[in-house]
């Protein structure tokens, strides 16, 4: 019996390295409990894909990282060295422990395969699921996920839907195999402001319906602070400043965080304009 330890991802000292010894993310602490959602935000550059990339092994080839990144399935499971796994224990961990969801779609799904079949690839891997059963997960992955009718995309190629549906489906995609911590990368910023804030509310809603882990990742501040409930501010690979997004929002310490915020409330006024 392991003893239960409550934090989905715990990630110590974690530096991200090209071959030529380039430091890229330096030094970065961070963990996340079961059930809590953390904002990792900083301007393009910072290295905040490259540290979600880390967490779930998948960084470019020229790329090395060191220090601890932990994973864990559930508070009674055992934790997951990432860093230095093989790629067969990456490939069990992935899906089930962390999945994540890019800002482009297309780069989730296979141009030359419809959209059910895709679906259908995780629930029959992780879920076993066959036959009608597999047909009835499918539907229901999809109406989660809010896609009016279910059918049409179901036979549908990805170019065939909209963005926004795209990006549905590669929610739908992620959450197939229920895993207790949920990546998702810039995942609204490709789309018009009024499908993002759809999309960012289903994100919301699925993550505090599931009790996932959330780690999502924006150089907006707005946006972060929308769905997460603290937020750590990366500036050329090092944090600058953690903390709740109260906090953060409302008393930012460090001359960077306060332009983040700054350029958030710009943003949010430019748009108050846009719709009056
Ligand atoms: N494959 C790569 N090879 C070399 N350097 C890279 C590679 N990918 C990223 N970098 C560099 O690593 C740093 C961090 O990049 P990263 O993509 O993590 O930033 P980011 O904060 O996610 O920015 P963006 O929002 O623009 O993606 C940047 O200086 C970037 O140029």
């Amino acid at each position: 019996m392991n003893a239960r330890d409550p934090r989905a991802l715990d990630v110590n000292g974690l530096t991200i390295r090209t071959d030529q010894g380039r430091t890229l993310v330096s030094d970065l602490s961070f963990s996340i409990n079961a059930g809590s959602r953390l904002g990792l935000v900083g301007e393009s550059g910072s290295g905040k894909s490259l540290t979600a990339l880390a967490v779930l092994g998948l960084l470019p080839p020229g790329m090395n990282a060191s220090g601890s990144i932990v994973l864990r399935e559930a508070p009674d499971a055992p934790g997951t060295e990432v860093i230095g796994a093989t790629e067969q224990r990456l490939t069990g961990l992935r899906g089930r422990a962390a999945t994540v969801v890019f800002q482009e779609p297309l780069t989730a799904l296979d141009p030359l395969m419809r959209i059910g079949g895709q679906l259908a690839e995780p629930l029959r891997r992780w879920r076993g699921l066959r036959g009608p059963a597999l047909r009835r997960a499918v539907a229901e992955a999809l109406e989660q996920v809010r896609l009016p009718d279910p059918d049409r995309i179901t036979r549908a190629y990805p170019h065939e839907i909209s963005g926004g549906q795209r990006q549905r489906v590669a929610l739908a995609m992620a959450l197939a195999c229920d895993p207790a911590l949920l990546i998702a990368d810039e995942p609204t910023t490709a789309l018009d402001v009024t499908v993002q804030s759809e999309v960012l509310a289903l994100l919301d809603g699925l993550v505090a319906q599931r009790g996932m882990a959330l780690l999502f990742v924006s150089h907006d501040l707005a946006v972060v602070s929308s769905v997460t409930d603290h937020v750590l501010v990366l500036k050329d690979g090092a944090a600058v400043e953690s903390g709740s997004v109260d906090d953060i929002v409302r008393r930012p310490q460090h001359p960077y965080t306060r332009d983040l915020v700054d350029s958030a409330r710009h943003l949010e006024s430019a748009l108050e304009r846009i719709v009056r």
